[in-house]
């Protein structure tokens, strides 16, 4: 488990103080995925290498399975820091060294001995897909092979934690794809802890159990993955939903509408098909949908679906009430 109190980083120059990370604290599970997200700027990177004391903190704790980290110096020090493996945007491998080169490194320098290098470097090459590059360079790989080989770098000395810096910014969006399946194979498989920061929603979509939303250095919301797409409460957080739901209708088509519009939120498994049909069944309204989608939030389905509901007053209110006891949520967006 890794638990943040009241971590501030404060960064000092000759002219002024500029506070990176502003009193965060954020409980973070063993075995769980976490996402942290935010804009350029916003205290991610170095909230993230204050976890690792890449980055010392100015004040606060930073506790992994109850060791306090900032109380360790030296080798002990180093070696807590062995539990805890990093993989970056910009990979960092040595150009000069094979996948095999680059993976045995990490186990050289922690003393790993020779003859349990090899074995263990290729189980891990194994683990990440990379068997038949062993004897590449990383200037013949390609940028997901490359941060495959950083995988397994960072997972040399068996972390408990693995701590990944916009570790697909830099990557198309099916290499993305291949790289978090990969991700939550090594979470699932070696019940890995694993912090990501990123500024894709995307992200936090397909792989994080919880996440949280940071702004000038502070954490501004934080809840499972599904409790913030679902209902979102900061405005940020909204915005960053927006990126994977959006739901903007054309205003030609806004102009048409003589009813109702109501967008329908469906949480988890409810059947909206069925639901909507039901309403039509019982009352004398006509129903239209505008627009649905149905997203997975880490596998479960989160529908939102924009309705026009065309009827006498009366009739259309009692749709709408009707539908309020079903679905998740409904917003009434315009009186028609
Ligand atoms: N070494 C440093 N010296 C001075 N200021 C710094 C330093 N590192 C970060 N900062 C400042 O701290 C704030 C947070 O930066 P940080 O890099 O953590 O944000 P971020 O959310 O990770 O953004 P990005 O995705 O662009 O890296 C910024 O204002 C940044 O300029």
């Amino acid at each position: 488990m890794i638990e943040l109190t009241n971590v501030t980083k404060e960064f000092k120059s000759k002219k002024r103080k500029i506070v990176g990370v502003d009193n965060v604290s954020l409980t973070i599970d063993s075995g769980e995925v976490y996402g942290i997200v935010g804009y350029s700027g916003a205290g991610k990177s170095t909230l993230l290498r204050c976890m690792n004391i890449l980055e010392r903190p100015t004040s606060g704790e930073i506790l992994i399975d109850g060791i306090d980290l900032l109380q360790l110096s030296g080798r002990k020090l180093r070696e807590a820091r062995q539990s805890i493996g990093m993989i970056f945007q910009g990979f960092y491998l040595v150009s000069s060294k094979t996948v095999y080169e680059n993976v045995a490194f990490a186990l050289k320098a922690a003393g790993v001995p020779d003859k349990k290098i090899r074995p263990r470097v290729n189980h891990l090459l194994e683990l990440v897909g990379l068997t038949d590059r062993t004897n590449q360079y990383p200037s013949q790989l390609s940028g997901g092979q490359k941060q495959r080989v950083s995988i397994a770098r960072a997972l040399a000395n068996n972390p408990k934690v693995l701590l990944c810096d916009e570790a697909t910014s830099a990557l198309d969006p099916n290499t993305t794809k291949s790289i978090l399946a990969l991700l939550k194979k090594i979470n699932r498989e070696l019940g890995l802890t694993i912090v990501i920061i990123t500024h894709e929603m995307e992200v936090v979509k397909e792989i994080c159990h919880r996440c949280a939303v940071m702004r000038d250095g502070r954490v501004i919301e934080q809840g499972s993955t599904y409790e913030i797409f679902s209902n979102p409460t900061e405005p940020l957080t909204k915005k960053f939903i927006e990126t994977i739901l959006d739901f903007q209708l054309p205003e030609q088509l806004l102009e048409t509408i003589t009813g109702k519009l109501v967008r329908l939120h469906f949480w988890g498994e409810l059947a909206a098909e069925a639901i909507v049909s039901d309403v039509l069944q019982n009352f004398s309204v006509k129903g239209n949908i505008l627009h649905g989608k149905v997203e997975y939030i880490r596998d479960v389905p989160l529908g939102i679906f924009v309705m026009e509901v065309n009827g006498e007053p009366r009739e259309t209110e009692a749709a709408i009430d009707y539908l309020r006891e079903r679905v998740s949520k409904v917003e009434v967006i315009n009186n028609g």
